[in-house]
């Protein structure tokens, strides 16, 4: 029997409770002296246990088998060169401007699934520090075949560019398309099949405090992304004995084990650490109605808080599309310098801060007090544009990864051939436009 999508259930971090079989889920206690169907109990927290209620996370499962029962643990060597990891450096980091093409998809005598398909573009921190993040793109072609993953160090913030794909974990199904993203809790086992043959995709790991749902302020109670359009899936699961594996995320390296079971057997379970999806396209996107264009916090979709009240360890924003009507206003982004780091990928579309090489599936990243903006072409058209019309942006879904620390560019990244080596040139033909009065 393999696992199946049996729905989902709306609401961001709301206390779940999902049986895939009736009769599951005990009543009134976690832990009976016996499971009902002879399933075992097993706690999973994602939060310390002593975290303030309203951020305190855990879920209860009732498996087939504990998630303790798999073989010895040994490095994970794949016959894939290793580009997943967390080997961010703490040497010089350059303040370049930095632009990627898409990675290029695996050839075709090559099957790559997901795992393998991973490559890491930058980060910071890490899983010791358990704060920062790791940047990575990934190309498959290849359904995840009688294996599992893991993911001690982080969240994983999935962000599929092309392909659809099928998160089979243990808490049930979760299916994502271009436009949508999905969230993988850290230690939540599961495996990625594609449901178009290939996909293309950026993922994000989170070491630090979980994402959450942003306040909204003078905003009120509603806006940006809702709450209700977050969905988690029912409790789905699989009865199968093999010879599987069992590959696991810990402290930065892969890890292999043999396990004679799907691990995705939880029949039922109940609490608030669970993976969710959301739709993109669901974003109710704020912005001026008036002068200036503001400051993209607006776009803000989720967060990582950080030790610092309103810094964030992590913002995830999107930009997606809308109207633009200010008045005697320079509409696009504007030019600036940020102490906050910007790594940016295009879902779909074209990103109005730039004419042309942004492409979809590109990546580009503007660390801490490096000058970036709209390249020359964009800054004449919107310089000249006839602002007694609205403009709409449209057919486009970019997105921000935005930190606190410096997003440091992976060795790999930096030697890749589809880094764009001559990026800087989209700003070389900004004219002088000053005359002394
Ligand atoms: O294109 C960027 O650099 C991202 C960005 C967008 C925006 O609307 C304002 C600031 C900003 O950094
Ligand atoms: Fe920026």
């Amino acid at each position: 029997m393999a696992i199946t999508s049996n729905g989902y259930q709306s609401g961001f971090g709301n206390e779940f409770a999902t049986e895939a079989l009736e009769g599951t889920l005990p009543q009134g206690r976690n832990s009976p002296q016996k499971v009902a169907h002879g399933l075992y109990a097993e706690q999973l927290s994602g939060t310390a246990f002593t975290a303030p209620r309203h951020a305190n996370r855990r879920s209860w499962l009732y498996r087939i088998r504990p998630a303790a029962m798999h073989g010895s643990f040994e490095p994970y060597r794949s016959s894939h060169p290793a580009g997943f990891h967390n080997e961010f450096g703490d040497g010089p980091v350059t303040p370049n401007q930095l632009r990627w093409d898409p990675l290029p998809m695996p050839g075709d005598g090559e099957r790559i699934d997901f795992v393998d398909g991973l490559y890491t573009m930058a980060g910071n921190g890490g899983p010791a520090a358990m704060t920062g993040l790791g940047v990575h793109v990934y190309a498959a072609n290849a359904s995840m075949q009688g294996r599992f993953f893991y993911n001690a160090d982080a969240e994983m913030l999935i962000v599929p560019q092309q392909g659809r794909v099928h998160l089979a974990t243990e808490l049930g199904v979760v299916e994502v398309e271009p436009q949508e993203i999905a969230v993988v809790p850290r230690g939540v086992r599961f495996r990625v099949e594609l449901l178009d043959g290939s996909a293309r995709g950026y993922v994000c790991e989170n070491f630090g405090a979980l994402l959450r749902l942003p306040d909204l302020g003078p905003i009120g109670s509603n806006g940006l992304a809702n709450p209700r359009d977050f969905l988690s899936p029912q409790a789905a699961f699989e009865d199968i004995e093999g010879e599987f594996e069992l590959v696991a995320k810990f402290q930065g390296h892969l890890w292999r084990a043999d396990i004679g079971h799907s691990p995705l057997d939880v029949v039922g379970w109940h609490g608030n650490y669970a993976p969710y999806k959301y739709d993109l396209r669901r974003f109710n996107t704020i912005g001026s109605i008036s002068y200036d264009h503001p400051d993209p916090s607006i776009f803000l979709v989720l967060h990582s808080p950080s030790d610092t009240p309103g810094t964030s360890n992590l913002d995830f924003a999107i930009f997606p599309p809308r109207w633009l009507v200010a008045q005697d206003t320079f509409r696009p982004p504007w030019f600036h310098r940020n102490i906050a780091s910007e790594f940016m990928g295009l879902i779909h579309g074209a990103y109005d801060a730039k004419a042309e090489g942004f492409v979809p599936g590109g990546s580009s990243l503007h660390n801490c007090m490096t000058g970036h903006g709209p390249d020359a072409a964009t800054f004449e058209k919107a310089s000249n544009a006839d602002l007694s019309k609205p403009d709409v942006v449209k057919d486009t879904m970019a997105f921000m990864f935005e930190a606190r620390g410096v997003i440091r560019p992976t060795a790999q990244a930096l030697e890749a051939g589809h880094r764009q080596a001559g990026y800087q040139d989209c700003w070389a033909g900004l004219q002088k436009h000053f005359r002394a009065p």
